[in-house]
């Protein structure tokens, strides 16, 4: 397809000659079990039983400690908006490629648009995927008329998403005993990004193990992902990879390095990564990441005097910038364990 990122021509050093001459790895390597993540009703927030309630909100800290994954349903982001969200993301990735690759082709950031690696060096670096990643100060900015109704449909699910991501990071914090305004204080609606993926069909994916998406922790206090029903997204539970088993009724919830720091490590963000393995469907998803402004000060809190602070504290700008060095010189983004005191 013209709009296809040019994945075996760019990677033609990485990937086999042949598709039909790959020996065929034992394919049963790739299967993994497949999971249902705990599915929170969240209408139950809003019972007139507060029993009903209680248990609501200590299923979600019980999720966020125990997998730091999750699945909520009656989130109250409204249908048409995920709908509206994922006809206007197929529209702009099915632009040629030559189009969407243009430095600023959102009229916004220069460079949102990303594809693969270019710093891959082997095959499980390489992330066969293309993705808009878009802050909403951005979003919010966009000048060019052309992609008006994407730049809407962008702006109202942010605007649900952020609603949706305060109400648990508020709970997820009275849980932890934290100031109830630091959510309000540090993480404005504009200081958030989104992110749409898409992971094209890939012709190796009953050959060899590929990757839509390496495996990576989110550096962002929580993520909302809305994804279609293929499937391929996996996470990393009591020493093995699991796959996430598509709900259409459900967005999925993820704690990211912001709250594992800021929870002094009672909340997890867990590894996850999206497996290449469709050669026929093409796959996209949304993910909101709930983050801070720059100058938001990240101090993990010690439950009293009677626990100690695992990591020291940071600004967000520090760990930006702390990823971004760590990815330029060694590929990885090494990531929360740089913040550990004891490092
Ligand atoms: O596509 C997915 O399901 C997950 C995407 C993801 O992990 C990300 O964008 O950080
Ligand atoms: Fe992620």
């Amino acid at each position: 397809m013209d709009f296809d990122p040019p994945f075996q021509e760019t990677y033609k050093a990485l990937l086999p000659n042949s598709i039909s001459s790959t020996t065929t790895n034992d394919n049963k390597l790739f299967v993994v079990e497949e999971y249902e993540l705990p599915l929170i009703d969240l209408s139950h927030l809003m019972s007139p039983h507060q029993k009903e309630k209680e248990m609501c909100i200590q299923n979600i800290v019980d999720a966020a400690s125990n997998w730091g994954f999750f699945e909520v349903e009656n989130h109250g982001i409204p249908e048409e908006v995920l709908k509206s969200m994922s006809y206007e993301q197929k529209k702009v990735f099915h632009q040629p490629f030559q189009d969407k690759s243009q430095t600023n082709v959102l009229n916004s950031s220069p460079n949102c648009y990303r594809w693969g690696n270019p710093k891959a060096t082997c095959l499980n670096q390489l992330s066969w995927s293309e993705a808009f990643h878009i802050s909403v100060t951005d979003i919010l900015g966009m000048t060019n008329n052309e992609y008006k109704s994407l730049r809407l449909a962008m702006e109202k699910f942010a605007k649900r998403a952020f609603g949706l991501a305060k109400n648990l990071a508020h709970i997820l914090a009275e849980n932890l005993g934290l100031k109830s305004t630091y959510f309000q204080e540090n993480c404005p609606p504009n200081s958030s990004y989104l992110r749409l993926n898409r992971y094209p069909p890939c012709p190796y994916s009953s050959k060899l193990q590929m990757f839509g998406l390496v495996p990576h922790t989110d550096s962002d206090f929580l993520s909302v992902v809305y994804q279609d029903q293929v499937g391929g997204l996996q996470l990393f539970k009591d020493g093995r990879w699991v796959a996430v088993k598509p709900n259409p009724e459900a967005l999925v919830i993820n704690i990211g390095d912001l709250f594992q720091a800021l929870s002094n490590g009672v909340y997890k963000s867990i590894r996850h990564r999206v497996v290449a393995s469709n050669s026929e469907k093409e796959r996209f998803s949304a993910a909101y990441f709930y983050c801070p402004i720059s100058d938001a000060i990240i101090e993990s809190c010690s439950h009293g005097q009677s626990t100690v602070a695992v990591y020291r504290n940071f600004t967000f700008r520090e760990y930006k910038r702390q990823i971004q060095k760590d990815v330029q010189d060694t590929g990885d983004k090494v990531g929360l364990q740089r913040f550990l005191l004891s490092y």
